[in-house]
């Protein structure tokens, strides 16, 4: 498969083995409710994580920030060595096209073909050209079992299908990252494989870096190199899925996963 990213090459300042994203001290409220409580965290590129925990515990929030859709109260955000925030709006929309992100809801436009939805953003966004965007789209529709449905209507498809054109949407800018929030909440329970099928064959044979959200935990078990387990906004534990899953270290993360599992 040809799942591409822009990758830009590294400039001197920071070229070596920074991670690609990286989070320091970062705190954000929301009035009195501290969400994320001086989090440290870092992804290396190509490795794909997942944040797992309680409801509540911040794991959408920081998704959230590095969409840049909030911004944190204090702590620095950075993505292939560039800062996010603070940052100017033309840094911010460079960073921007280094991630994509895939929503609980799909978010598809409404009176758009499938496959325009998913040349849009390459075409005014990148500047591809319609035949170049058009080439992508329809290969990453292909990969997403989708081809047959380049013509239709969002409103003509399943819940699942909606999704799997989401995730050929977000692709289709080649980020370097793809951020992955509940992306099989919304869905019927037997549309949800059909999905996460289509992420486990993304995250198998390409180098894009994901970070997920999920409660779908054999989900998390089969793609995660590493697994953060959240609560009350900071990182108490992490490790290979093997380790969370098998013999968590904390009280905390065993009793979360046995509610869950
Ligand atoms: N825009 C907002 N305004 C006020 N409070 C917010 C806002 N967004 C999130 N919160 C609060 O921040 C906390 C963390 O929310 P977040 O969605 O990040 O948690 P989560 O771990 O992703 O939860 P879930 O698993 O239920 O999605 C919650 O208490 C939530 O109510």
């Amino acid at each position: 498969m040809s799942v591409e990213t822009n990758k830009q090459p590294a400039d001197g300042t920071h070229s070596g083995p920074a991670p690609l994203i990286r989070l320091e001290q970062v705190t954000k409220r929301f009035g009195d409710n501290t969400v994320l409580d001086h989090l440290d965290f870092s992804v290396d590129a190509g490795r794909h994580v997942t944040l797992i925990g309680p409801s509540g515990s911040g794991k959408t929030t920081i998704l959230r920030l590095l969409m840049t859709l909030a911004k944190p109260d204090e702590g620095t955000i950075t993505v292939d060595g560039e800062q996010l925030f603070p940052a100017s709006e033309k840094q911010i929309r460079e960073v921007r096209k280094k991630i994509g992100m895939v929503f609980q809801q799909f978010n598809l436009f409404p009176n758009m073909s499938v496959l325009r939805n998913v040349t849009e953003a390459p075409v005014t966004v990148l500047g591809l050209s319609k035949d170049e965007a058009e080439a992508r789209a329809r290969e990453l529709l292909d990969l997403v079992g989708l081809a047959d449905k380049c013509d239709a209507k969002p409103s003509q498809l399943s819940g699942g299908q909606q999704q799997r054109v989401a995730i050929a949407r977000a692709l289709a800018m080649r980020p370097q990252v793809l951020l992955l929030d509940e992306v099989t909440s919304a869905l019927d329970p037997e549309l949800v494989a059909g999905v996460l099928d289509v992420l486990r064959d993304i995250a198998r044979s390409t180098d894009i870096t994901m970070l997920c959200v999920t409660h779908e935990m054999n989900f998390a078990r089969d793609i995660s190199d590493q697994v953060l387990m959240f609560d009350s906004g900071r990182v108490i534990e992490s490790g290979p899925p093997e380790k969370i899953f098998g013999d968590a270290d904390h009280e905390r993360t065993r009793e979360f996963l046995s509610a869950v599992l």
